[in-house]
């Protein structure tokens, strides 16, 4: 996982880079490094050949990559004995220099290896953390390993102080020296910065993010005179946000289905007078369906787990016995007490500004989306069309309309028919089981989503935003490339965003790079780089076609980002047209 500074004049359009703008980035581990061609044998300038007794490392379908030493060399082809006492034959072309003289416990900047390439960097992480060490710079970008167990020691108020105002890599690489350096150009030269936290899912972003607020709440808190502060009240909103847009997934326990981007805004003082929290991209389609061994959203399980005074006044039982949670055979998650969880978000809740009336609001919306789903449907007696299916449908469908102050009818009827407008007419035309079941899996999707909005615009709302903020720091905290067995539209909008991510690192660091090299004469025509402009041209250019087509349809989705070219922000709110028939949803 990366974390990286962009310098930058957030909230104002500014023209597009020059060179001295550009700011540092971040890659995706998802992707190879960018490096050298193997068969180039330069790294980073250092030109080497590979001759008998070379030591180098060699792909390994178990390790990635072994070293070991070249023992033949015949044409193009080099044998190797491995450190694990394997020959394996391989091609020049794959084989990397391995550095002799690299220190064991490894480099903290990874700009200080000899030779910059896949093995190189992998071997030079993993010395790290076999130490603990699990921070590295890349330049002017930290990379992050997930530690998979508390390192307190790491984040306590002592290492805060160390931090504050020490120059970047004069200590440990750390998160906080990230924060500490996009806090003090923004003091110091009245511009706004962003801090970009990107990785696969799993990786420790969530985390991290909030360990970049934690500390920049600590540089630029003020003590509580009355009330909560703005920073901790940003801080508890992490909770809220979690049990109702996190969700244990194959690869995380709690794992953020929403992209976020948090906007912290300080007065000319460098103290913290506002905050915004912008959420995308809310994975809707896991409100109705999810695989084993994955949940829901953390919040029904919460409320399933409630005191019986609540459990009862919403008629839940166990999440078992709920269509929308009982797909998956995982309702517990080790270490977890949902009914202690359900409490801790109430408390959150109110630390972030919700009222209880509020919050009874909220938790009566989502006990109705689990009544909802569990209204099943049977044959009308009229031709494809609908109805409850039994008792127990019929005592959801009331449950249902009854928490969402509804007439029970009317929600049927809004389930089990399709309304068409005409100039002279409505028509209500019936619609057959299934399809009542899929447009009452589409209003759960709704409305939980529009209950998402609602709870970040309330968040924000009572935070209170600094209108005569002059700059604010930015923190982005983005899903990871996705690639499922099965992928959807969810998908490709996630991955597309990623494209974009992708490519303002391929402009502005390797840009950013190049004209580094030039001004201190070195030749770094060596570098290339994978250009995805044309996957790019491709998904935006196919959208754009069927902007011309009649059949199609325009979905305005915000993949608006908030991330920062070279200082200004690129609302990336794309206008995409798509065709229906191609919509999943
Ligand atoms: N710095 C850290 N110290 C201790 N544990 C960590 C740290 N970073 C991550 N973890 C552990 O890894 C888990 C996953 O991290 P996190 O939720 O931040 O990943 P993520 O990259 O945001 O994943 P997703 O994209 O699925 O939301 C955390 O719940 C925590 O247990």
């Amino acid at each position: 996982m990366e974390v990286a500074r962009v310098k930058g004049n957030i909230g104002k359009r500014a023209p597009p880079a020059t060179a001295d703008e550009t700011g540092g980035f971040v890659a995706h581990l998802a992707r190879p490094l960018p490096m050298a061609r193997p068969c180039a044998k330069s790294f980073l300038g250092t030109s080497v050949n590979i001759i008998m007794g070379s030591n180098v490392w060699v792909e390994d379908p178990q390790l990635s990559w072994v070293d070991g030493q070249v023992t033949k060399i015949t044409g193009e082809n080099a044998e190797v004995q491995t450190s694990n006492g394997k020959t394996v034959v391989t091609t020049l072309s794959k084989l990397y220099p391995k550095d002799m003289e690299a220190p064991p416990g490894g480099v903290d900047d990874m700009t200080k290896l000899s030779y910059l390439h896949e093995p190189g960097v992998l071997q030079n992480l993993s010395a790290r953390y076999q130490l603990n060490e699990i921070y590295t710079y890349t330049g002017n970008i930290l990379i992050a390993i997930n530690p998979f167990q508390r390192l307190t020691h790491l984040y306590d108020s002592h290492m805060m102080t160390q931090y504050k105002g020490a120059p970047l890599g004069e200590l440990s690489p750390h998160v906080f020296a990230v924060a500490d350096v996009a806090f003090r150009a923004m003091v110091n030269e009245g511009k706004s910065n962003s801090i970009l936290v990107s990785g696969e899912s799993g990786a420790g972003k969530t985390e991290t993010t909030k360990m970049l607020m934690r500390y920049l709440a600590y540089l630029g808190g003020r003590a509580a005179t009355e009330g909560r502060t703005v920073e901790q009240q940003v801080l508890e909103s992490n909770p809220v946000l979690e049990a109702f847009g996190n969700a244990k997934t194959v690869r995380n326990n709690n794992s953020s289905r929403f992209g976020k981007f948090v906007e912290i805004q300080f007065d000319n003082k460098g103290r913290i007078s506002g905050a915004a929290i912008r959420t995308y991209l809310l994975e809707r389609s896991r409100v109705c369906q999810i695989s084993d061994p994955e949940r829901n959203y953390h919040c029904f399980y919460l409320l399933c787990a409630a005191p019986t005074e609540v459990t009862e006044k919403y008629k839940l039982g166990k999440p078992n016995t709920f269509h929308y949670l009982n797909q998956s055979n995982c309702y517990e998650l080790v270490g977890v007490n949902d009914a202690y969880e359900y409490l801790a978000t109430r408390r959150a809740m109110d630390i972030v500004g919700i009222s209880a009336q509020e919050q009874d609001a909220i938790f009566r919306v989502v006990a109705a989306i689990l009544h909802l789903g569990n209204i099943n449907f049977a044959k009308g007696q009229e031709i494809d069309s609908s109805v409850p299916k039994d008792d127990k449908a019929k005592f959801h469908l009331k449950m249902a309309a009854e928490l969402l102050m509804c007439d029970a009818e009317g929600l049927q009827d809004a389930l089990c028919k399709r309304m068409m407008i005409t100039p002279e007419e409505v028509i209500k035309r019936p619609l057959d089981p299934q399809s009542a079941a899929v447009s009452r899996d589409g209003l759960a999707k709704t409305i939980y989503s529009r209950l998402f909005d609602w709870i970040v615009d309330k968040i924000n709302v009572s935070i209170g935003q600094d209108q005569a903020s002059k700059s604010l720091i930015g923190v982005l905290d983005i899903y990871g490339f996705e690639s499922f067995k099965t992928n959807s539209f969810e998908q490709f909008c996630i991955n597309y965003t990623n494209e974009k991510l992708q490519q303002h690192f391929n402009q502005h660091v390797f840009k950013m790079e190049q004209e580094e090299y030039t001004k201190e004469a070195i030749d770094w025509s060596y570098i290339e780089f994978v250009d995805n402009q044309d996957v790019l041209d491709l998904i935006e250019k196919v959208l754009s076609n069927y902007h011309t087509s009649s059949r199609s349809i325009t979905i305005f989705f915000f993949l608006s980002l908030g991330f920062m070219f070279s200082g200004m922000p690129i609302f990336l709110s794309s206008a995409l047209l798509v065709n229906l028939d191609h919509c999943s949803e």
